[in-house]
């Protein structure tokens, strides 16, 4: 089974990622690569770290008209990788035409196709930023569900969330999984504004946890992992 804890690798080069998974070399891990690392090193390091055993989990979060988002999709779904990602902002159509060209390049390359997970609203995001930057009106958690079910009849396999908003979604009998950042052992201050313990988010419902900063900028990383993989367990 895949690992349900997946580490951020939020890097700016190969060499730091690299230099930073030295000591999990016999973990079954699965990583995300985002925007930073990707644009830094490209499909050549998603390739070594599938050499090396890490299930990759692409976070690109696209967003662009229906055809360029199922053409891009179409070459993520021939990479062998776990996961990928498009902002639910795109709409129904959008979601419906990156899954059909995940399927399309998996077909193509005769491999399964990653599981296409929708970002609803960011866990940076809060109330008033929705209301105010974004002119959303209406409550977040209702937002949140809102895209959920969209994203679910457009036939995504999962939504990016906080793990607050899971009990409302699992409410909605909807057939998806639910991966959610803004994982925290305590209290912290930084940019995250909904944020869970790994414990409380699987008590709450998620399917996985999305973890960085935590565990990639702890003095002892392969220690701080074990603390989140202990309380997740402990959660059961
Ligand atoms: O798509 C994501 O992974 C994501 C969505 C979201 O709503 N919030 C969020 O924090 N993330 C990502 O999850 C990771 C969280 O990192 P830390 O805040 O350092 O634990 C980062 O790579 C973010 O890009």
């Amino acid at each position: 089974m895949t690992n349900p804890l997946i580490i951020a690798l939020d890097f700016p080069t190969e060499a730091d990622a690299l230099a930073f998974l030295a000591p999990f070399n016999n973990v079954p891990l699965t990583v995300k690569v985002g925007m930073e690392l990707f644009y830094a090193a490209g499909l050549d390091f998603i390739r070594t770290l599938q050499d090396r055993g890490f299930g990759v989990f692409l976070d690109l979060k696209l967003h662009d008209i229906p055809n360029t988002v199922y053409s891009a999709m179409k070459v993520i779904g021939q990479l062998g990788i776990q996961y990928t990602t498009v902002h639910a902002l795109g709409g129904q159509t959008m979601i419906e035409a990156a899954s059909r060209g995940l399927a399309d390049g998996a077909a193509h390359a005769g491999i399964l196709a990653p599981d296409l997970l929708v970002i609803t609203q960011l866990t940076s995001t809060d109330q008033t930023t929705m209301n105010r930057d974004l002119q959303i009106d209406g409550d977040l958690v209702q937002s949140v569900v809102h895209l959920a079910a969209m994203a679910d009849q457009a036939g995504a396999d999962g939504v990016v969330c906080s793990a607050l908003e899971v009990p409302d979604l699992q409410a909605r009998n909807l057939q998806l999984k639910y991966i959610t950042p803004g994982i925290r052992l305590a209290a912290s201050n930084d940019d995250q504004k909904r944020v869970v313990t790994p414990g409380r988010a699987r008590q709450l419902g998620s399917t996985g946890l999305v973890i960085g900063r935590p565990i990639t900028q702890a003095d002892h990383p392969l220690a701080a992992y074990h603390r989140f993989q202990t309380e997740w367990e402990a959660a059961k």
